[in-house]
């Protein structure tokens, strides 16, 4: 059981802020992503939570119990890193086994305690070899086994996956989905991919400069983002925006006219996703323009066009064919627009 209440922690040093007022539950057994670009804090927020970085405000409480001022090694948490951090002159079976001897447990239960984490994690073929003669994959893995070895009460696991290549990072990320499920550990989960956060995680808390933008599942995250930074930061591609003005429930920029917006007048910001909108073979859509690309992804064709600058596009069948520079028509449902007040990272407003 391991419930972890944040309550209102920042980070300062000096006078820049490195996370402001951060506050959440993480249930017990909960899978919690903290997800946001290089530099937004999440990382910080881990360190604070494992006691290698102090709060500067704000209390942190495990399991009722406030572990603000506990060492990093009294607090039931392992941790997993982007490096590995494993040493290079013991093999696979010792550095299972270090924090087993860190923390002082009987010897007698060690080997017991390494072989079934090293057969969790698929390593029992290579417990002789040292980290060096290992592929990343592997290191990756030795890490994982090293943090499930004590069966902590919290994962920590800080970009996991980035050393790894696309293909490993898939079957990797399934293994840690699996893993924490069987284990039944509150894992934080620190990533700047969307694609790992929607996939991994219970909940999603999407970070920008120190500040908690939203909190939510991954389908809320997608399908109700709270302002334009959460909705050009999920999905791939991100939600097309537009800067416009609505007259009457109608809202119009360059090449653009979307009618039945219940929104007041003025000026906002619009955005649907690629695939809630279609290409209108009859040339009757809401977008009239010339494309700028159209991209091949194997299941679909991706097509853009230029609106004020900015790129919009929509899905199409694979074997739509057509030029660079030709018109198309797309059609944008009503009911897939998103509405954004029309400032920096403008909060939604309706759709
Ligand atoms: N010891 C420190 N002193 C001053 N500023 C720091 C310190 N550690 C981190 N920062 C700053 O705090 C901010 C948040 O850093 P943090 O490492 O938490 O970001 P992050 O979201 O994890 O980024 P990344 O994905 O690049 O690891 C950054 O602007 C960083 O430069």
């Amino acid at each position: 059981m391991a419930e972890i209440q944040l309550r209102n922690i920042s980070k300062r040093w000096g006078t820049f802020v490195g996370v402001d007022n951060f506050d959440l539950t993480i249930a017990d057994k909960e899978f919690l992503v903290l997800l946001g670009p290089s530099g937004c804090g999440k990382t910080t927020t881990m360190r604070m939570i494992a006691g290698l970085e102090d709060a500067t405000e704000g209390d942190i409480i495990v399991d009722g119990e406030r572990v603000n001022d506990k060492e990093p090694k009294d607090r039931d948490v392992a941790m997993v890193f982007q490096s590995y951090a494993l040493y290079p002159n013991m093999n696979v079976y010792e550095n299972i086994r270090f924090p087993l001897k860190v923390r002082g447990v009987d010897t007698a239960l060690h080997h017991d305690q390494v072989m079934q984490a090293a057969e969790r994690v698929e390593l029992l073929d290579f417990l002789e070899r040292k980290p060096a003669a290992l592929s990343g994959g592997q290191r990756q893995r030795v890490a994982l086994a090293r943090a499930i070895v004590r069966r902590p009460k919290v994962f920590l696991m800080d970009e996991p996956l980035s050393n790894l290549d696309a293909k490993l990072r898939v079957s990797t990320r399934a293994q840690i989905k699996n893993l924490s499920h069987d284990l039944a550990a509150t894992t934080i989960y620190v990533t700047h991919d969307q694609i790992e956060a929607m996939t991994l995680a219970d909940r999603v808390v999407v970070m920008k400069r120190g500040i908690v933008q939203q909190v939510g599942s991954p389908t809320d995250i997608y399908d109700t983002p709270a302002n334009t930074f959460v909705a050009s930061f999920i999905g791939s591609p991100a939600m097309n925006l537009m800067d416009g003005e609505i007259q009457g429930g109608t809202f119009r920029t360059q090449n653009t006219e979307i009618q039945g917006l219940s929104v007041p007048d003025g000026p906002v910001t619009l955005g649907f996703r690629a695939e809630d909108a279609a290409l209108a073979l009859d040339g009757q859509g809401q977008i009239t323009a010339p494309i700028y690309t159209l991209e091949l992804l194997g299941d679909a064709t991706m097509i853009s066009v230029r609106i004020n600058g900015a790129l919009v596009s929509v899905k199409s069948d694979k074997s739509y064919r057509a030029e660079i520079g030709d018109m198309v028509s797309i059609s944008v449902p009503s009911e897939a627009c998103h509405l954004f007040e029309a400032t920096e990272d403008g909060k939604r407003i309706g759709g």
